[in-house]
């Protein structure tokens, strides 16, 4: 991981993005993904689209359609689409084989529909988010609230602890009306087993675990961009 501060940062997401966006053909149905990086993207994908780019979209939270419909960009409903030409999407976490830990924003079980109907899935980052091993972020476990101590007791189990998130003091809600986990499994050597084991929790909605969900990531760094696929 390369130390950097807030504004390289911002300036390494904005050029990950504009790379990304290039992949953008007329006529496409886009994923939008959710986050900071993602927020750079539809910012530049909404100038494309004032400057004549047709393009219809889907989003992966509230908050980016929100946005992208205030940027002009025509918005299909994710419940009724077949499939999705490409998407573009941000990460807490990535390694070189191209698996993530996605939701710190809590949009993580939409953005994995969103991924998993997507043919080209692009991840955009900073240099920030690149690791040799997953789990120094933690797991976003998006749980029914009914669940929510079994999946803690369940996830105890896998060797994980649990904390309940929150958001200015209340628990946090997801779009879906549910509660987030941020579940520590301290470095995690077989991303593929745990993400098996997690899938087979009942009240378990999705979690952050994205394996084999993504064609690309173009990472910015400070030597320039780096895309690993
Ligand atoms: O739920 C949120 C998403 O998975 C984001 O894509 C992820 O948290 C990265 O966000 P950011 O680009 O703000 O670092």
């Amino acid at each position: 991981m390369e130390p950097i501060d807030k504004t390289q940062q911002d300036a390494q997401k904005l050029a990950a993005a504009l790379e990304a966006v290039k992949f953008i053909k007329e006529g496409d149905v886009v994923g939008l993904g959710t986050g900071s990086t993602a927020t750079f993207a539809i910012e530049e994908i909404g100038k494309k689209v004032r400057e004549g780019l047709k393009i219809t979209a889907a989003a992966s939270s509230k908050r980016t359609e929100e946005l992208a419909k205030s940027y002009g960009i025509e918005m299909l409903d994710l419940q009724t689409l077949g499939s999705i030409d490409i998407s573009i999407d941000g990460a807490d976490e990535f390694t070189e084989s191209l698996n993530l830990i996605k939701g710190g924003g809590g949009a993580l079980f939409r953005e994995k529909i969103l991924a998993s109907l997507s043919k080209n899935r692009i991840i955009v980052t900073d240099s920030s988010k690149k690791v040799l091993k997953l789990g120094a972020f933690k797991v976003p476990i998006e749980v029914i609230p009914l669940a929510l101590q079994y999946v803690v007791n369940q996830v105890e189990k896998l060797n994980g602890s649990s904390i309940l998130r929150e958001k200015n003091n209340e628990t946090f809600i997801t779009d879906n009306g549910n509660f987030i986990i941020d579940a520590d499994f301290g470095l995690i050597d077989h991303p593929e087993e745990l993400a098996k084991s997690l899938n087979q929790i009942d009240g378990l909605l999705a979690h952050g675990l994205f394996i084999g969900l993504t064609n690309k990531v173009i990472m910015a760094s400070s030597n320039g961009v780096v895309v690993f696929e």
